[in-house]
Order: structure tokens, then C-alpha cells, then sequence
């Protein structure tokens, strides 16, 4: 356990270090902002899709609520949670219900240590290959740059248990692509921080409409593994400025 000890399960009052509160608010600022990116790419329609932050150091994550408005999401009405998904009781926001995916996103957690963020969307090209059940081959620079492969199908899975983020972690450990494609439902990412989560989400969306465009003029054209391990590697580690910079 770390800087928290899972104060929803023990019923002792949270009270959160300066620098763990400082740290708890930095994350609720980014996933709030973070929702207009869906909306801005066209990801997501009504209140559809979601998107969760960890807390650095702490064994806790910021998840939006269920079922409000875009325009409506604030820092303030973020929900936080334990790595169980419970609700951490009298912080702010905690009078909401969380995410209806709030269960996966918090499997993801307990079982990905290194995964910071996590995104769920509808966006339709990514949720077409998810109704046929069928993974999106790598045919492209872009998708050999971002995903290093191609972007696996993941399990049927019923809405607010483990079983999805079962699928997702059992889909994506030991995997490159940062995007699953839960079968009859829709990608989930994850990536080293929220934001990192959100670029994924669009990147397959666009992957998903592009190989689909070239699947209306004929068969796609693969690209040799060794040209793919090349192009991931580049992007990863050369590609845009420094890895702490913006450009990533
Ligand atoms: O598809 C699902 C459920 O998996 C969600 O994306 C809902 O469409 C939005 O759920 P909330 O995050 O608002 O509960």
C-alpha cells in the first residue's frame, strides 16, 4: 500500500498529506479538461465514453461521473476512488454515482502498475471492427508508429464488473498496442497518463477509419514485421522533442 491506505474499505476520514491533496487536485484538473479532446474529435456522442487518471504514488484514481453532460464536467465534480473502484467517501464529487466503467478502469490499475491513464470511447470507426470482431491489422506508417502492430480484439464483456477490465489487461499485457477493441462494444486505452490514454483514443479512431477507407478499394497491403519493429522504435524514441516535452 502506498501513500494511501484504502481509506473507502478502512471508514477512517481521508485526510490526504498536503502534497498528496496538491497531487489529488492536479489529476482532477487533467481528466475534467481532458473530456473535451472526446468531444473534439468526434470520439464520443451525449455523455458516452470516459476517461480516468491514477494518482501519482498513491493507490487511487480520478474518474468522471456517470452519465453528466460534457459541458458540465469540473475538477470539481470528478470522483475519486480506491484501486477497488470504491468511491473515497466525503471528498468532492463523492455524492455522485462514478463511471458505469469505473470497475475496469480500476482493474486496469491493480493489474497494469505502469498504466497511468485510461480512456473508454464509442468513436464509430473503432466500434464498426468491435461489432465484427475483428482486429485492425497494421497497414499503415501511422498505426506501425503508434501501436507498433496491430490493435487487438478483446472478449465480450458485460458492462460494470471485472469482466472488462479482465479482457482489456488479458488483451494488452505483453501486447504494444495501448488500444483494445472490446468485441461488440468499443476500444478502451490506456497509456502512462491520462492524456497519453486520450492521444491513443484518437489515434485509433483514425487508424480505424483509414484502414476501413482502404478496405472499400481492396485488399490492404501488409508491411513487412522488420519495417514495423523500425517505424515503433523511431516513433517511440526519436519522433518529436524531448521525451518530457509537449510534443509526444
Ligand atoms: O459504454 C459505456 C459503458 O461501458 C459507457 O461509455 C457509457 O456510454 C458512458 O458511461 P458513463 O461513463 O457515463 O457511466
Amino acid at each position: 500500500m502506498s501513500a494511501t491506505t484504502a481509506p473507502a474499505a478502512s471508514g477512517a476520514p481521508f485526510a490526504p498529506s498536503p502534497e498528496l491533496a496538491a497531487s489529488i487536485d492536479a489529476v482532477r484538473a487533467d481528466v475534467a479538461k481532458l473530456h473535451a479532446q472526446l468531444t473534439r474529435y468526434g470520439l464520443v456522442v451525449w455523455t458516452g465514453g470516459n476517461i480516468s487518471g491514477r494518482v501519482p504514488g498513491a493507490d487511487l484514481f480520478v474518474i468522471k461521473p456517470s452519465g453528466v453532460d460534457y459541458d458540465d464536467l469540473a475538477a470539481e465534480n470528478m470522483i475519486l476512488c480506491d484501486l477497488d473502484g470504491a468511491v473515497i467517501p466525503g471528498t468532492p464529487g463523492s455524492d455522485r454515482s462514478p463511471s458505469s466503467d469505473t470497475a475496469a478502469h480500476a482493474y486496469v490499475y491493480r493489474n497494469m502498475p505502469d498504466v497511468g491513464g485510461v480512456v473508454h470511447t464509442h468513436s464509430p470507426y473503432a466500434v464498426a471492427w468491435a461489432a465484427r470482431g475483428e482486429s485492425i491489422p497494421c497497414v499503415t506508417t501511422a498505426m506501425a508508429d503508434e501501436f507498433g502492430g496491430e490493435v487487438p480484439i478483446g472478449p465480450f464483456a458485460i458492462i460494470g464488473d471485472d469482466s472488462i477490465g479482465r479482457g482489456i489487461v488479458e488483451t494488452l499485457k505483453g501486447h504494444r498496442s495501448r488500444a483494445v477493441l472490446m468485441k461488440n462494444h468499443g476500444p478502451f486505452t490506456i497509456g502512462k497518463n491520462a492524456r497519453d490514454a486520450v492521444k491513443a483514443a484518437v489515434m485509433v479512431e483514425d487508424v480505424a477509419r483509414t484502414v476501413f477507407l482502404t478496405r472499400q478499394l481492396g485488399e490492404p497491403q501488409p508491411i513487412p514485421a522488420e519495417a514495423i519493429d523500425s517505424l515503433f522504435n523511431r516513433y517511440q524514441n526519436v519522433y518529436g522533442q524531448d521525451p518530457t516535452g509537449s510534443l509526444n
